[in-house]
């Protein structure tokens, strides 16, 4: 294991985030990081492959995945803003967080979404800049990756939503730098409220690391979220 987190540390930082004030290329926004890359191992690829092909027949999709907001993004979400300047300011120099760190070190993953079974898969290669436990992830990073997937099959089905609520059975220690599969389905629905659920699993499905079970609010459009509300955020990019 040692050995493949410093062959992932060598690959370290392919791309480095923006820097205020700068712009980017049309390649550096445009780069589709769901697909394979020099970091991942073995079984990220074998994992992929097997997704894809599943994806020839069109029941599920694989979700590309990118750094910075599309501007389409922007135009998602600007209905439930009122300050829309504000937010286009902050959102140019934001980045999906889980996709923040330098290739290979953080976190490698890519989705696939069925739209017939309302359901959702990760394929996630934690690297070594996530240790939590010495050897083993952290369990925010875990959390993370179980939010975002339970998130794109929340958005997927429901449009814009939240999480409201996350609740993690961590189970048994996940190796650093080694490959898991997040598998999501959405449960049910209630008005706005989406209700999903996960198992974190190893490659073979022999062992079970995580559960989890989330509530996702659809955002009411009615109520329009205030930037200068949240002081921090606000105040950290000034
Ligand atoms: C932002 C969308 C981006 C879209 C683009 C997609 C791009 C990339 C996707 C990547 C995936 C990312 C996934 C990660 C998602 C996150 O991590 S979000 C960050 C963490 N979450 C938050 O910060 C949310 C903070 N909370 C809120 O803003 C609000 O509380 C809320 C929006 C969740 C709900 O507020 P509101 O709309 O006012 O709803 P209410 O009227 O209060 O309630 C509606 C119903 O929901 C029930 N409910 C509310 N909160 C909870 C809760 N915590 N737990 C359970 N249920 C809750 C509430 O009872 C109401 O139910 P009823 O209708 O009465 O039955």
């Amino acid at each position: 294991m040692l050995r493949r987190c410093a062959r992932l540390l060598r690959t370290t930082g392919a791309l480095c985030g923006p820097k205020r004030g700068r712009s980017f290329s049309s390649e550096v926004l445009h780069v589709d990081h769901s697909l394979p890359n020099p970091s991942w191992n073995e079984d990220m690829r074998l994992l992929f492959d097997q997704f894809m092909k599943k994806s020839e027949d069109g029941s599920w999709k694989r979700l590309p995945s990118y750094k910075y907001n599309p501007t389409e993004r922007i135009e998602d979400v600007k209905i439930f803003f009122p300050d829309a300047k504000l937010l286009k300011e902050q959102m140019s120099q934001a980045q999906l967080f889980p996709r923040s760190l330098g290739e290979g070190v953080g976190f490698e993953y890519a989705m696939f979404h069925n739209h017939v079974e309302d359901r959702t898969v990760c394929i996630f290669q934690g690297g070594p800049h996530l240790q939590g436990a010495p050897g083993f992830l952290h369990g925010g990073a875990i959390a993370t990756m179980i939010d975002s997937t339970l998130g794109m099959c929340a958005i997927l089905t429901g449009g814009i939503a939240m999480t409201a609520n996350l609740n993690i059975n961590f189970r048994r220690p996940i190796p650093l730098c080694s490959v898991v599969v997040i598998n999501c389905q959405l449960d049910r629905v209630e008005g706005r409220k989406l209700f999903v659920s996960c198992n974190v699993r190893s490659m073979d499905e022999k062992t079970l690391y995580s559960e989890a079970t989330s509530t996702f609010v659809k955002l009411d459009p009615k109520k329009k979220i205030d930037i200068r509300a949240s002081g921090a955020f606000y105040t950290n990019l000034q």
